[in-house]
């Protein structure tokens, strides 16, 4: 199934979270509903904050619907959640939400058991990390703020999504991410659930390599003919000469 030592001379590893470091199921059956339940008070209370308001005109342009109320709008982002539609304005206003929730203490992310361990050894022999996310910038800090092992945010050199690099099927998100890291794409390595992603990273020079965990939505259909590995302790990275 997964290909034992996979070896990788890079200079950053970019990550993926939902299905990656992270499992879907805990995104879907914890922070989905809890997004869900406050979507209604944040469009009401708080519709007139830029970032609400950028977010609803989104909706409103994606829907095609320029009259859009806040009960209509509130319609269309649980119907995106249903169906797991990775939409920009439902990942800010989700967010905004996240970000307040783990803030506050109802909220601590998930990691699987072998990515802390990785990503604190992979950090210790100077390889960088970054997170390219559907979920926003915003979530993302939070998410790694607030982990079962602490604050996680030391480890991360950057924070990538869909608004700041565009799209993740789109060859050009992973040039706008080279660029802004500094570093050339034959030197990152992506790590993500989704072979469209995967197919995309790579088109760009990247290496990539396809995380296949066992009950994730991607694990039957597989990463295509990318490198695969089902935890993060069958990668090796070489880095300047070190290895971990
Ligand atoms: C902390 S991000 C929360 C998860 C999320 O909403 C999401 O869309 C993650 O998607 P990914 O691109 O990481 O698979
Ligand atoms: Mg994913």
């Amino acid at each position: 199934m997964s290909l034992a030592g996979l070896t990788y001379d890079v200079d950053a590893v970019v990550l993926d979270i939902e299905g990656t470091t992270s499992a879907t199921g805990f995104v879907v059956d914890v922070l989905y509903p809890y997004s869900r339940s406050r979507f209604g008070a944040l469009l009401a209370e708080r519709g007139g904050d830029p970032e609400v308001a950028r977010a609803v005109a989104q909706v409103r342009e994606l829907t095609d619907d320029p009259e859009a109320d806040a009960v209509a709008v509130e319609k269309t982002l649980n119907a995106w959640l249903d169906e797991d539609r990775k939409a920009t304005p439902l990942k800010t206003l989700q967010g905004i939400i996240w970000s307040e929730g783990f803030a506050r203490g109802d909220l601590v992310s998930h990691f699987y058991d072998d990515v802390v361990p990785r990503l604190r050894a992979w950090h210790t022999a100077g390889v960088r990390l970054y997170v390219y996310s559907s979920g926003s910038v915003a979530a993302q800090r939070a998410w790694f703020t607030n982990s079962p092992e602490g604050d996680l945010t030391s480890l991360v050199s950057g924070l990538y999504d869909t608004e700041n690099a565009g799209p993740k099927q789109e060859p050009e998100s992973y040039r706008r991410i080279a660029d802004a890291t500094g570093i050339g794409p034959a030197r990152l390595l992506f790590l993500s659930d989704r072979p469209g992603e995967l197919d995309a990273a790579r088109a760009t020079g990247w290496h990539a390599v396809g995380i296949r965990r066992p009950g994730e939505p991607y694990y039957e259909q597989g990463v295509g003919d990318h490198a695969q590995a089902g935890t993060f302790d069958e990668i090796t990275i070489t880095t300047s000469g070190s290895s971990t």
